[in-house]
């Protein structure tokens, strides 16, 4: 099986109303890794999202899910939906069922899977969600966190090869952030690829394992986290600022604090290590 889950090549896409967002953008997206998509507002991240599920179809070009073309028809757009995922960033877009319960179920019952196995998907989702006290309360009287735990469960409950989030941590409080970002680290560890938009640079340095900078409605780039995130040009011109881990490394080193060559931290935690490390060795 290709490394590559799903493939753009090539995308032009405008709204209807002239506005002109995706020119000529390629890029292959790894099965089984966590990609960040980082990028100025306005730069076309939603919308070439939208495009991997088909709810956008492309002036021109294409979309491959596992090698296979994407196409539109209604039959062809649900199987791809039931192994795509999409969470959007505002959850009022997404929710609309009366309970939590009835909302969960709506996909896997859309797929004309049997009741009994419907009962065990939307458990299981729940249960991976950490939601499953809230599966009679109405989907109107949760909060906005409650709300995005409810839109992630919606799209786990149809088991997907790949989950897509728009921003998933936007307007959430720490506490939350975390919750979520363990949540997609457990699902990626069950073999599912994972894609977010975002524009939390500290988060998605932290996070991934590969990092796209779309600017001007194209990925001007695409590689690690470190890679990315070292190049100041690159930063400058998509309007996005250096992780504070990164940064604060790069100054000690700069400043001769630390070495050259040493393994570059990712985390807060395996920077305060590395200082911890030699400000020990200082004091000999
Ligand atoms: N339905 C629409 N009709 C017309 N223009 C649209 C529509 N949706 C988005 N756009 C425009 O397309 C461009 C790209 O928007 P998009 O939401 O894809 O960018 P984004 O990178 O996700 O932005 P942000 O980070 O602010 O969410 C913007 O100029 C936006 O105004």
């Amino acid at each position: 099986m290709s490394v590559n889950v799903l493939e753009a090549q090539h995308l032009y896409f405008s709204y209807p109303d002239g506005t002109i967002v995706l020119r000529d953008l390629s890029v292959a997206i790894e099965r089984g890794k966590k990609t960040a998509i980082l990028g100025a507002n306005g730069t076309g991240k939603s919308t070439f999202l939208l495009h991997l599920i088909g709810t956008l179809k492309p002036s021109k070009g294409k979309i491959f899910f596992n090698q296979q073309e994407v196409q539109y028809s209604r039959t062809s757009l649900l199987a791809l939906r039931s192994k795509v995922g999409f969470v959007f960033q505002d959850p009022d877009t997404q929710l609309f069922s009366a309970s939590v319960w009835q909302e969960v179920s709506f996909g896997p019952l859309n797929l004309g899977w049997t009741e009994e196995k419907v009962k065990e998907m939307v458990t299981k989702a729940l249960r991976i969600t950490d939601t499953t006290h809230l599966k009679d309360r109405p989907t109107h009287s949760l909060s906005y966190g409650q709300k995005k735990l409810i839109s992630i469960a919606d799209v786990l409950a149809m088991e997907p090869e790949v989950i897509i989030l728009d921003e998933p941590t936007a307007s959430l409080d720490p506490q939350y952030t975390i919750h979520i970002l363990n949540l997609l680290n457990e699902i990626n560890k069950r073999g599912t690829t994972v894609i977010m938009a975002t524009h939390d640079v500290d988060m998605a340095y932290a996070w991934a394992d590969s990092i796209m900078i779309m600017k001007d409605g194209i990925i001007i780039k695409k590689g690690n986290p470190v890679e990315v995130f070292l190049d100041d040009e690159l930063l400058n011109q998509s309007s996005l600022t250096k992780p504070f881990v990164l940064d604060i490394f790069n100054k000690l080193q700069l400043n001769g604090y630390l070495p050259e060559g040493i393994t570059i931290p990712r985390s807060r935690q395996q920077l305060f290590e590395i200082i911890g490390r030699y400000a020990k060795n200082s004091r000999l």
